[in-house]
């Protein structure tokens, strides 16, 4: 019998072999359902399987892992952004052996950033480190990539490839596509819009390949047989990657300048000569989608240098919810000051769609939200904006009976 990777490697040849035209199409789908199962099954010990000095705890407002071939600059970045951590950096490949956590405090944000052993071709199967580092990888909110100026495109597409087949998806939308499995009633499929990439049968054929027999599956938009096996497999995580080209001193001007060109999602620096740092982070910052929400009690100006830190189309309802579990139950009204706010203050519901840097007063029902605490003989942790002075001295009785 031959084993997983054997097996992965014959149905790799078996793909390159066939020529991608109308004719195979269907061909094609079956075989990358089949590729997509035997990496599933590789995964699978992966998880288990934790490597020493890899399970690092997650702490801050947002975690990055940074990933890249050896030698690349990722513990050299580390040092530069993060305050009292030091990772060793050094001219040799696989400096790094283990993760590293560092701390980056930027716009009032605690980001934690991991430093992560070089990977190479191959690290999806199990090479060096590989499995580990990517199940970190997984873990993360961003993907720093970081790459080589000089052999940078190169590097990029090998380990997009590497991380894509541990089913991690930089950058991409998860598709419009509703799948939920069924006990009994046999495959109910349902398209609102016109496929080009993909027609009943191969779906049928697909969901045979993975023993699905009754399911009921709406597909909302012209996807691809890969983004169909990805919602199938339900394993995926789609995660959003900053490309940061580092090295740029051994460039020439001309290729510099294709790489800035490039794409969105790309950003330069030399770490060693200190160039381009500072709008590495604020890119970093705007991928992470973060904003800055400050809690004001009655009164008193707001706290500004402790935020609650929430994505991007955060609720008034997130808000409180981040405060306590129980907020949102016992919530009245809020008075918002700040960009998404029509008055100063305006008067908003649970609904109302918070921008960076808004100041948040809320008013919640004390009495409720009390007998709760009594109830549940629970400490109030951080009430920001409540300054009431009979709830706090409450609270501390409920906290010490
Ligand atoms: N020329 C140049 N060299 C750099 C730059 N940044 C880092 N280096 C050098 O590149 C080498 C590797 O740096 P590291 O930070 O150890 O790289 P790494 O990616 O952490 O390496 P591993 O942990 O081995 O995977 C060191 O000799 C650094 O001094 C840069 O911007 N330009
Ligand atoms: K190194
Ligand atoms: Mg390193």
């Amino acid at each position: 019998m031959p084993g997983i990777l054997e097996k992965i490697k014959e149905v790799e040849a078996e793909m390159a072999r066939t020529q991608k035209n109308k004719a195979t199409e269907h061909h094609l789908g079956l075989l990358k359902a089949k590729l997509s199962k035997f990496r599933t099954e590789l995964m699978e010990p992966a998880k288990t399987v934790k490597g020493e000095g890899f399970d690092v705890m997650k702490s801050g407002d947002a975690r990055c892992a940074l990933i890249g071939f050896p030698s690349v600059g990722k513990s050299s970045f580390l040092n530069k952004v993060c305050t009292g951590t030091h990772s060793a950096e050094a001219s040799y490949e696989f400096t790094t052996l283990t993760c590293i956590p560092g701390l980056l405090q930027y716009k009032d944000a605690r980001i934690q950033i991991l430093d992560l052993p070089g990977i190479i071709e191959g690290a999806s199967k199990g090479k060096g480190k590989g499995r580990q580092v990517i199940g970190v990888a997984r873990s993360a909110d961003l993907v720093i990539m970081m790459l080589d100026g000089v052999r940078g495109e190169i590097q990029k597409k090998l380990l997009t490839k590497e991380l894509e087949d541990c089913a991690i998806r930089l950058n991409q939308k998860q598709p419009d596509i509703y799948f939920k499995r069924q006990k009994s009633g046999g495959v109910k499929l349902t398209m609102t819009c016109r496929l080009t990439q993909l027609d009943e049968k191969l779906v049928r054929s697909i969901l045979q390949q993975f023993k699905i027999h009754h399911c009921e599956i709406i597909i909302r938009e012209d996807c691809s047989a890969d983004q169909f096996i990805d919602v199938i497999e339900a394993n995926r995580v789609y995660l959003p990657c900053l490309y940061v080209y580092n090295k740029i001193d051994n460039l020439t001007i001309e290729e510099l300048d294709e790489i800035c060109r490039g794409q969105d999602h790309n950003v330069v620096c030399s770490v060693k000569l200190n160039l381009n740092i500072d709008f590495v982070l604020e890119r970093l910052w705007n991928k992470l989608n973060m904003i800055r929400i400050y809690a004001k009690k009655k009164g008193s100006a707001p706290d500004l240098n402790e935020p609650v830190i929430l994505r991007n189309g955060a609720t008034i309802e997130h808000f409180c919810h981040s405060i306590h579990r129980e907020m949102v139950a016992k919530f009245r009204y809020a008075l918002v000051w700040g960009r998404s706010a029509k008055h100063r203050p305006q008067h908003v519901g649970l609904q109302h769609v918070l921008e960076d840097e808004d100041v948040v007063q809320h008013f919640f029902n004390h009495n409720k939200f009390l007998s709760y605490l009594i109830f549940k003989k629970k400490k109030l942790h951080s009430c920001a904006s409540c300054n009431d002075q009979f709830l706090k001295n409450y609270t501390y009785k409920i906290s010490f009976n």
